[in-house]
């Protein structure tokens, strides 16, 4: 399913409400009136009022009297708080990173109290059309955690075979990704990768097919699978892309957005309620892809 695609789709469910963290952002604020004019949502925005209402004036037109309502906050630690507080008393079902730091909103989404935790690992999956590219592609952790261990990259596949599902994949084929397609003890990630695919074999992971170590390469690429005589069923057609680390992850997505001028949408996924978190520096639209696929992510 392609991105654009999935606005079409979100228009399909109620109507949510957005809770936006710091929502002083041009880019934020040309989400929200596509987002408004495609007809799926209505935004609580957090952040500095004075900002917030001429921003609105310039960015958004034609509201209706209940689309859009503002809320004051003093610091982006304050927006933060009231937004995640807000989906936590269900005033709102989606929660948004406006333009605060990714590690500001994610603190106040683990607060004990009122924050979204469910006892699960939250994760972030990212979604991607690449130009040129027949499929899409989804990456994950490219922005929460930061080096999973063994359990925690379980709990982030299983994340994202939930996303994969919603948007129409429904047996995913996962590539727990390293610089090698073969088990080298010196890099703790093939092991990772290889102890991955048993579990999945084992039935521990379900609902998709894990095989790995694979390189990039030859995760995406049958060509390069053949090339170097790689047996596997998700050799060159992978869906999910798991990468060991954080800094591989985030790479990977900014090497996607500005290299290969990629589509994307992202969210973090197995808290309460669906978290829209892309860059800041991503693109309205990516920030629409990531609230449609917000909205879709929740049809179970
Ligand atoms: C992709 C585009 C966007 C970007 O470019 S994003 C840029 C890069 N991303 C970031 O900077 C954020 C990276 N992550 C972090 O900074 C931190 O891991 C994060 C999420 C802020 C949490 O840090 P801290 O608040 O220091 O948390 P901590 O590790 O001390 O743990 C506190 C409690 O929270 C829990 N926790 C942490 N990560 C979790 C997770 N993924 N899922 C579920 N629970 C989680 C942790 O178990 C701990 O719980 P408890 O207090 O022991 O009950």
């Amino acid at each position: 399913m392609k991105l654009q695609s999935l606005v079409t789709k979100a228009t399909q469910f109620p109507k949510a409400t957005v809770a936006v963290a710091a929502a002083e952002d041009e880019e934020v604020l040309k989400a929200v009136a596509q987002t408004l004019q495609a007809g799926f949502g209505r935004f609580i925005l957090y952040g500095d009022e004075s900002v917030l209402s001429r921003l609105v004036a310039e960015h958004v037109q034609d509201v209706g009297h209940d689309a859009i309502r503002i809320v004051h906050a003093s610091t982006n630690e304050e927006a933060a708080h009231m937004a995640v507080k807000a989906v936590h008393e269900k005033e709102a079902s989606v929660l948004m990173k406006g333009n605060v730091p990714t590690a500001t909103i994610l603190k106040a989404v683990l607060n004990k109290e009122y924050g979204l935790r469910t006892g699960r690992v939250l994760s972030h999956v990212a979604v991607f059309d690449v130009p040129n590219y027949e499929r899409p592609i989804l990456v994950t952790d490219a922005a929460m955690n930061i080096a999973p261990d063994l359990q925690q990259k379980a709990e982030i596949i299983m994340n994202a075979v939930q996303v994969a599902k919603a948007i129409g994949i429904h047996t995913p084929k996962v590539a727990p990704l390293a610089a090698v397609e073969v088990v080298n003890p010196a890099m703790p990630a093939t092991i990772d990768a290889a102890a991955l695919s048993l579990m999945n074999q084992r039935g521990q992971l379900k609902d998709c097919i894990v095989d790995g170590p694979l390189a990039l390469d030859n995760a995406i690429s049958v060509e390069s699978a053949q090339h170097k005589g790689i047996q596997s069923s998700v050799a060159g057609h992978a869906d999910i892309l798991v990468v060991p680390n954080i800094e591989t992850g985030n790479v990977l997505y900014k090497s996607l957005v500005y290299f290969a001028r990629a589509q994307v949408g992202g969210i973090i996924a197995g808290a309460k309620a669906p978290i829209v978190l892309t860059s800041r520096a991503d693109s309205a639209e990516s920030k629409l892809y990531s609230l449609a696929l917000a909205i879709c992510a929740t049809d179970k």
